[in-house]
């Protein structure tokens, strides 16, 4: 991945954020390129998750959060009052820990945000929903059960769908967080072996606790300690030679 001769999708400055009186995240600076994979690591509770939110707006699905800082995604202010958030979570797709498939079937459930979009011609609907099972790399498991209940599915193939779901939209960036922590070992080499065929095409945020995935996976990678970015750099430049005590410290499991 040669970043540098990317232009950036996504740049945040100053971000900071509140739930309720308490600052959960102190100022963070991060930009994300074109394409790729950025993971953000660090210890429970370092603001990965509350960052990785506040990128499609999460939270202004809670009370009481205060959010502030410049999220500039290609030219769209994030946080303008006139942002349309439906829209925006079109172009920021969010996969969750959680495979969560709604109770339609697998059809039903990848083309649930182009029927939000109004999109009704059946030819565009099951070229959409093939294009995107193929992009997740779960056609050839579920092409005989499109009309099938999604609920049926084993938990990695959930995943998989819902990766397809995210991707039937056309996002521009998807956010994952922690897409594998609760599946197999299997289910969730699969779904790296996904996210590694995506990486050449989108930009990609990735919350795992996992330090092997972040090496495995992402281009980026981005330490997070107690609501501050410490270090952001290529992926071996944190884990083989970071410039910061605590981001070694933590790469070589003294703590976390
Ligand atoms: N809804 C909430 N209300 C109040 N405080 C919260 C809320 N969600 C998170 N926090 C606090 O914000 C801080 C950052 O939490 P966050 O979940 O972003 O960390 P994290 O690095 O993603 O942790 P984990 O790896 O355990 O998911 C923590 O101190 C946490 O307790």
């Amino acid at each position: 991945m040669t970043e540098r001769t990317q232009k950036n999708i996504l740049e945040t400055r100053d971000v900071k954020l509140w739930y309720g009186q308490k600052e959960a995240l102190h100022g963070i600076n991060l930009t994300f390129p074109e394409k790729g994979i950025t993971a953000l690591i660090g210890p429970s509770g370092s603001g990965k998750s509350t960052y990785l939110r506040a990128l499609n707006r999460m939270h202004d699905l809670e009370d009481n959060i205060t959010v502030t800082g410049t999220f500039d995604f290609n030219g769209t202010d994030i946080y303008a009052p006139t942002t349309d958030t439906v829209d925006l979570r079109k172009r920021i797709g969010m996969v969750f820990q959680q495979p969560n498939p709604f109770p339609f079937s697998i059809y039903e459930n990848v083309i649930f945000g182009l029927r939000l979009a109004g999109v009704k011609d059946k030819n565009v609907l099951d070229e959409a929903v093939e294009k995107a099972l193929r992009q997740a790399s779960v056609w050839d498991e579920v092409k005989d059960d499109l009309h099938k209940s999604a609920l049926g599915l084993s938990g990695g193939q959930q995943q998989r769908v819902s990766i397809a779901r995210v991707l039937a939209t056309s996002p521009d960036l998807l956010l994952l967080d922690e897409p594998t922590s609760a599946l197999d070992p299997v289910s969730s080499h699969n779904i790296e072996e996904t996210l590694l065929n995506l990486r050449n095409d989108y930009a990609m945020i990735i919350v795992t606790h996992s330090m092997s995935q972040a090496s495995r996976l992402s281009d980026r990678t981005a330490f997070f300690l107690s609501g501050n970015l410490i270090e952001v750099d290529a992926t071996k430049n944190i884990f083989l030679n970071p410039q910061r005590q605590e981001t070694q410290d933590y790469v070589s499991g003294r703590f976390g």
